[in-house]
Formats: C-alpha cells, structure tokens, sequence
C-alpha cells in the first residue's frame, strides 16, 4: 500500500512544537510534584475563569467577596475589559492574567492550531497555579463552565492541582459547558458527548458545589450523583447598583452624548444643549436668572438677587435636573452576543411596535405610544450582524426608516453600566438558557436598579422573575410587542409600567418569604448568608473569620 501527503496531516514544525509543549508541561509537573510541599495557606484562594474577567461578573464578585472576608484572593483569566474598579482597590486581590495563544497560531489550519491552542492554554494555566501562585491556596474555586469548549481543559487542571498541592476545589455551576456546545453541534454529536461525559466525571467531587438555581442543584445531584458540600448561591446585584436620580442620570447622559449623537440618532431623540440639557434630562430655568439684574452691577445687585430676608440655603435654590417630558421611553437590554439569545425576536417585536405606533397617532393621546429608544450594551460574536441588520431600518432619510423606535449599540465601562440600567424605564432580557437550568444574570443587574423587565420565559425562570410582579414573562416576538404596547401606553405616564417600578418596594429581605415569593438582597448579603457558613465550617479548626 502506498501512502500520499494528505492536506490534513500535521507538518512536521506543528508535530515538534506539540512534542516542546507536552515536554514543558511535564517538565513543570514534575518540579512541582517533586518539591516539599508547603502546607496551603488558610485564607488564600484562587479563581479561575477562562474568559474575559472584566466580563464575568460573577468571578469579580467572588474575588470581591473573598477579599474582604481576608482572603488573598488570586484571579486568573484573561484581560480586554476593565474589572469592576473595586478590585483593582482591594489590596489582597491580585490578577493573574493568562497569556493569549501565540499569534503565529492564527497562521495555521485549524486542524493544527486547535490542539496547539488548547495545549499553550493548559501550560500557561498550569504554571500559573503551580508556579505564580506561591503557597497553595486553601480553597480553589473554579470557574463553572460557561465559557465552554476551550473550558473543556478547566476541570481537569483543577482536579490535577488540587492533588498535586493539596488545595480544595468549589465548582461554581453557572452553566453546563456541553450544552452550550450542543447548541452549535447539536445534542447527539459526539464532541457533546465526551464534553458531558468529561464534565461529569471531572466535576463529580469536590469540597463544595454552588448553583445558580435550585433546578441546576436538583438536576445536578440527580444526574450526577455530586459528592461535597452542595448549596445554592443565586445571583444577586452589588449594593452599589441602585436606581439613579435625575442628577445622575443627567452627568450620565452628557458622558454618553457622543454616543448618542450619532446619525440615526441626531434628528430622532429631542434637541439638547449640555451642560443645560440632554436627550432625557434638563435644568430647570434657575430662579435666580429670573430675578432682574440692574445695569449697574453694584453691590445692590446682590442684595437684588438673593433677597436678603430669604433664609432658604443657597443649595435650595440651585435647581437639580429633572427628566423631560419629552424624553423617548429608555428600553435596554444586556447580553454577550451569543447564539442562545435570538436578537432577531427583539428586532422582530421593535417592528410591530413601530406598526402599532404609526396605526395610533392620530387617536386620543392618552393610548399614544412614545418614541423608544432600545440600548442594547455588551460585546460579543453576534453584535455586528444584528446591527447591520438595524442599519436600513435607522438610516436618516431612507424608505424604510422607523419614526418610533431606535437601536444602539454601546459597550460601557463598569461604573456606567448600572448608572444606564438605573435610568432606564424597563429592561429587556432574551436569555433562553442553554442548559435552562440557569438565570440570566442581566435581570439580577436590572432588578438591583430598580428596573422591571420583560424577560423571555423557561423552565427555571421563575426562581428570579415573579410574572406580573416584578416584570412580564414573553415567549414570542408578538407576546414581547403587545407587552412593549401595554407598558409604554400614555409614556411617561404609564400607569401599568409604573405599577412594576413600584413593586421593588415590595421584596422581602433575604431568608424570608414575602406574599410573592420575592426574596432579595444585594450580592454581599447573600453570599455572606450562604458561603460564609461553607468557609468557616472548613477553617473554624484553625481560625475564625
Ligand atoms: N461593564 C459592562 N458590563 C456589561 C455590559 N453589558 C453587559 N455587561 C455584563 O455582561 C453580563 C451579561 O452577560 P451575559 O453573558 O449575557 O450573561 P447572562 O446570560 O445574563 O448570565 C449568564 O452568565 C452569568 C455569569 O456571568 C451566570 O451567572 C448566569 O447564570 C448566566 O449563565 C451583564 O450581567 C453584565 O455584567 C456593558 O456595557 N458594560
């Protein structure tokens, strides 16, 4: 039999540079395995997430959390957006970033570079948690495995680590890795199944396991019999997410105006001057500017101004800004751009609006609907292509252009994005959840504002969003237009909107039941409540918290 060269065989330069990183790999291994091992450190953890850490907000507000409760608190994942602020202050955190695959690697078939990617990844993984991080932390959460397949390598590492240096391991499930793979392979295809298979038999042990939900935790203990501590740690927002005033959300808007000052947007949203007035917000005219100045510009002019017997403080009289009237109604959604949220079902519901608004502006104004702007902020795969798809619809002059509704797209930095969500009228969350067996954390932020949604409906959903209470649940583009109908009608008196705002008033403080069943909190308390309890069980022996 005779052999030809096949275009799929690895080159010998892609053969040597895998045999190199193999031998690397085992050479640190064994430095590590043959060393005396230090006894771990009590109050030291290391979080690992495979993605952008500046966008895992749920790694962030583990290592926040450790932090504070004294923890060295080591936060591996790769850079590109900027942390939550408070991490980079807090002085027992320190970010460990991995390094990106070579660049070389892009050059190459996939077929070559997949492995070589994946094979740099485990090295550079390894040698951080052997090598960078001195004493072996105690406990060594990782990462649930959204960020799936290149977490695939993830709970291997940890379970290896975790034997090599004696350290504990806590498993976040915010999601399950090979679901999110069957949603691009479908569920039968075997790459699906060994990442099922390699996630069960990985994941099966370890100290501690926490969910998102108590469907994750039913399923999970069912399917695969997991062995250590098993407890629920549901989302929930930082305290300083928080409904903004008009003040804020003033200083907010004039920040983003050149944002919003784009084509589509120019002649849609109401004329502004800052720092007098912008889209949504104005200074009222000052009852000062009222009061007539004579020619003269004496000292009598004080005493004309101010009014001499008028106690009332200065800072009374310096009007703050207020909302306008006619402001559009503030719509915005959240999301990392991936295929398990259908943007085209927005896109599709923002039409029939538009269709509804236009069929109602000659009626009574009352039933009128308001202009609506939709914000749709994150980075992610899918971005470009829905915004190209928006472009006709938004594109000044043209035939197709809307006259009601808007749609931008705006990545913001970490103190803006609550700011936006707090000045927002209501949320949209289109989160299907491949698993569905997780929650969109997007409604935890938007709740944490003060800001009722409409949210796409699943199995677990109703551990967060309690149906005509704290939002609406849709589950078609025509159930999500009717809903925007419904909510908007009369904007910005919006008796039915304004009915889900004041609901947040409403939730029960956390470890009791309200009349809804609406328990909440803010992310410190919770994880107080829940991992506190976890932690100290494991190091009261030797100190307390
Ligand atoms: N700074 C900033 N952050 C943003 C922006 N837009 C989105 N984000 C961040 O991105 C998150 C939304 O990302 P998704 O990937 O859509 O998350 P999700 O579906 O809502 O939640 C999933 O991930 C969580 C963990 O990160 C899981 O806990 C959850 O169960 C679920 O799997 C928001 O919560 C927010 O933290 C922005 O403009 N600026």
């Amino acid at each position: 039999m005779s052999y030809t060269a096949s275009a799929a065989a690895p080159p010998p330069l892609g053969t040597c540079l895998t045999l190199c990183m193999f031998l690397a790999a085992s050479y640190l291994l064994w430095r590590a395995y043959s060393k005396p091992r230090p006894k771990p450190a009590l109050r030291s953890v290391a979080i690992l997430v495979l993605g952008d850490i500046g966008r895992s907000p749920r790694m962030m507000y583990h290592a926040e959390s450790f932090a504070t409760n004294k923890f060295k608190t080591y936060l591996i994942g790769y850079g590109g957006s900027k942390p939550i602020p408070s991490l980079l202050s807090l002085s027992l955190v320190e970010i460990l970033p991995l390094g990106e695959p070579p660049l070389w690697l892009r050059g190459l078939p996939f077929i070559i570079a997949g492995p070589l990617k994946v094979l740099s990844q485990v090295v550079d993984i390894l040698q951080t948690l052997l090598v960078r991080i001195p004493r072996p932390p105690r406990i060594h959460p990782c990462a649930g495995t959204t960020f799936n397949p290149p977490s695939i390598p993830t709970l291997a590492i940890v379970w290896l680590v975790s034997h090599l240096r004696g350290c504990k391991v806590i498993i976040d499930w915010h999601n399950l890795g090979y679901t999110i793979l069957a949603l691009k392979l479908g569920e039968q295809h075997t790459f699906v199944r060994i990442a099922k298979w390699f996630e069960s038999y990985f994941g099966r042990s370890a100290y501690a396991h926490l969910f998102v939900t108590k469907a994750m935790r039913d399923h999970l203990v069912k399917e695969w019999n997991l062995r250590g501590h098993k407890v629920v740690l549901h989302d929930r927002p930082p305290a300083r997410f928080h409904r903004a005033s008009p003040s804020e959300s003033h200083e907010l808007f004039q920040h983003l105006l050149p944002h919003l000052s784009t084509p589509p947007l120019t002649a849609f949203l109401p004329a502004s001057k800052p720092p007098y007035s912008t889209p949504f917000t104005y200074i009222p005219p000052s009852r000062l500017s009222t009061v007539p100045r004579p020619a003269s510009g004496g000292a009598d002019d004080l005493e004309l101004a101010f009014e001499l017997s008028d106690l009332t403080p200065f800072a009374d009289k310096v009007p703050l800004p207020e909302l306008r009237s006619d402001r559009p109604a503030l719509l915005v959604s959240s999301t990392s751009w991936t295929p398990d949220e259908d943007f085209a079902m927005l896109l599709d519901a923002l039409k029939q609006y538009e269709r509804r608004a236009r069929e109602l502006e000659d009626g009574d104004e009352s039933a009128r609907l308001p202009k609506v702007l939709m914000v749709v902020t994150g980075k992610g795969p899918l971005r470009q292509k829905y915004m190209r798809e928006i472009e006709p619809l938004q594109a000044p002059g043209g035939d197709a252009t809307w006259k009601y509704v808007r749609c931008a797209s705006l990545w913001l930095e970490a103190d803006d994005y609550p700011l936006l969500l707090g000045s927002a009228d209501l949320g949209i969350s289109l989160h299907s959840s491949s698993s569905a067996l997780d929650l969109p954390m997007k409604v935890v932020d938007m709740f944490g504002c003060g800001l009722p949604v409409c949210a796409l409906g699943f199995k677990c959903l109703d551990e967060l969003v309690k149906d005509g209470v704290n939002g609406l649940v849709f589950h078609n583009a025509d159930q999500l237009a009717t809903q925007l109908g419904n909510l908007l009608r009369g904007f910005p008196t919006a008796p039915a909107l304004t009915a889900l705002q004041e609901s947040f008033q409403g939730a029960s403080p956390l470890g009791t039941t309200g009349t809804d069943g609406w328990e909440w909190g803010t992310w410190a308390e919770n994880w107080n409540h829940i991992m506190r309890p976890l932690l100290l069980h494991d190091v009261a022996a030797e100190a307390a918290l």
